[in-house]
């Protein structure tokens, strides 16, 4: 018989697992934030997490990223333990935090501290397009602008992993939409990504799975079709009725 205690998974985890989460455990605070998480991830394709207000997705994000260690249990990376992947990996968060310099410089500060080719640097502005803006300074570039950068120096560490939590949360629609094609074209090129959103409609655009996050538990790991159509959790089912969960 099933074990209904366990999350919904209907994944084919046999093949292929990038990432390895066995028992993950963390305690902050002296409260457990993740508990019992057991996930496995392809290395390919794009990830939605999601799940309500404090359910425990961004610290989920860092420990995926290695800045974190987990209190018990395992993260790892084609068997890697994940503190060792970071370098490999990029982390885009909401709210970027930019230099104060120009844009151009931005982009060459990231690139000269990985010993990068610092060329890259007009290609990557040209990509997102922001080559027009190169001279201006970042923290005047307006919230897009400035994710658009934030992806640009993401991408600069020519990334196995993106990582992005909320990267579209206070952006209009085309800005939210210029990301998107943005990741996807990094999606396409190989890269694994991993999105945190509460935006359901993003989600369905752009995910093959989704994980569901409450209270520091995964209660649900589907195909995205499968759970924006049929989600088998009480608390998916809810969340994307826009009930609130408690
Ligand atoms: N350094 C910390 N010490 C103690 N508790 C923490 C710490 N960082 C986060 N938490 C707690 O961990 C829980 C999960 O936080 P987290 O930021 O991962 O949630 P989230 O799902 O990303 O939420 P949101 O959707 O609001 O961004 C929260 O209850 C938060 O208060």
């Amino acid at each position: 018989m099933r074990d209904l205690s366990a999350p919904e998974t209907l994944l084919d985890t046999s093949s292929d697992m990038a990432l390895r989460l066995s028992g993950v455990r963390l305690i902050l605070g002296g409260r457990a934030v993740l508990d019992g998480v057991d996930l496995a991830l392809p290395g390919r394709g794009v990830t939605a997490v999601m799940g309500p207000n404090g359910a425990g997705k961004s610290q989920l994000l860092k420990l995926i990223h290695g800045l974190t260690v987990p209190t018990a249990g395992t993260a790892t990376w084609n068997g890697r333990p994940a503190a060792t992947m970071t370098a490999t990996q990029a982390l885009v968060f909401q709210k970027p935090v930019l230099l104060r310099r120009s844009v151009a410089a931005n982009l060459d500060f990231v690139l000269k501290s990985r010993r990068k080719d610092r060329a890259l640097a007009q290609a990557l502005l040209t990509h997102v397009g922001l080559a027009d803006k190169a001279r201006q300074p970042a923290r005047a570039l307006s919230g897009g602008e400035a994710q658009r950068l934030a992806m640009a120096r993401a991408l600069a560490l020519e990334p196995q992993v993106l990582l992005l939590d909320e990267p579209t949360a206070s952006l209009d629609p085309a800005s939210v939409l210029a990301i998107e094609h943005i990741t996807l074209q990094a999606r396409d090129q190989g890269v694994k990504v991993i999105l945190v959103t509460h935006d359901i409609g993003q989600a369905r655009r752009m995910a093959d799975d989704v994980v569901f996050l409450n209270r520091g538990r995964i209660t649900e790991h589907s195909p995205a079709e499968r759970f924006f159509t049929a989600p088998r959790s009480t608390e998916a089912k809810d969340f994307l009725n826009g009930r609130l969960i408690v």
